[in-house]
């Protein structure tokens, strides 16, 4: 267990950062295996981030991104994270997306294509980038989800699981499609991005009680790998 953290004066600060230290990421990944994949956390906090890493000059043909999780719509819904990941890195030409679910949003056959996905892209991820919720979820890792427990087991490792928020959350009230933990943390570099003060104490809570179950970030926190945590106000 170990995380280090980076405090940053502001947003803007936190993301000019972190591309940077992605964009270095990936040209390390060409010169060293020919192909990078990064999985990338959806909602709002990593956004301008990403933006800024799809400004740079990359051999983006050679880039595969998949987010860490995706919310069960039609891939045209407002609320689909690849749909806003597509638009982020729209200036980063070539570069491929790896979808975890059907187009049209069905949860038990994108649940299908996430795990055969997943199967064939089963080497580490060069990156993986993490957002965390007010209530310690990350990717789609809810607590009190029905399958949430399986989803954070490191002994049976399965790669991916629906989850189903309870309650569904106002603002993306959708059935889930998630990487498991063991499935994000097999990576080559962990990022967690914080913004605010409110989602800096439920950190808090999470590195000091260790209850992935109660703050399912815990579950990447105390895991035996080196988390870079960015934070910001
Ligand atoms: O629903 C989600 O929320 C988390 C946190 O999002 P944020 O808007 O508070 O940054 C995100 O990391 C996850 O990928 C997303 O699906």
């Amino acid at each position: 267990m170990a995380w280090i953290e980076h405090l940053y004066v502001d947003a803007d600060a936190l993301a000019a950062s972190l591309a940077a230290r992605l964009e270095d990421i990936v040209r390390e990944a060409i010169a060293a295996r020919g192909h990078a994949m990064l999985a990338l956390a959806g909602g709002r906090t990593p956004f301008p981030a990403y933006r800024a890493l799809a400004a740079c000059a990359l051999d983006w043909h050679k880039v595969v991104l998949m987010p860490t999780d995706e919310r069960c719509v039609a891939h045209d819904h407002p609320a689909c994270n690849l749909r806003e990941m597509r638009a982020a890195f729209a200036p980063a030409a070539g570069v491929r997306f790896a979808s975890l679910t059907a187009d049209d949003g069905d949860p038990e056959r994108s649940l299908a294509q996430a795990r055969t996905l997943l199967s064939q892209h089963a080497g580490a991820f060069d990156a993986v980038v993490l957002g965390m919720g007010n209530d310690a979820h990350t990717a789609s890792l809810f607590p009190g989800a029905e399958h949430l427990a399986e989803a954070l087991d490191m002994a049976k490792p399965v790669d991916a699981f629906r989850i189903d928020p309870r309650p569904l959350p106002a603002e993306a009230p959708f059935p889930r499609i998630t990487l498991s933990a063991a499935r994000l943390l097999h990576a080559r570099s962990i990022h967690l991005t914080i913004t605010g003060e409110g989602k800096h104490a439920v950190l808090r809570e999470a590195q000091a009680t260790h209850d992935p179950l109660r703050h399912p970030i815990a579950a990447i926190l105390h895991a035996p790998v080196t988390v870079l945590i960015h934070w910001s106000e």
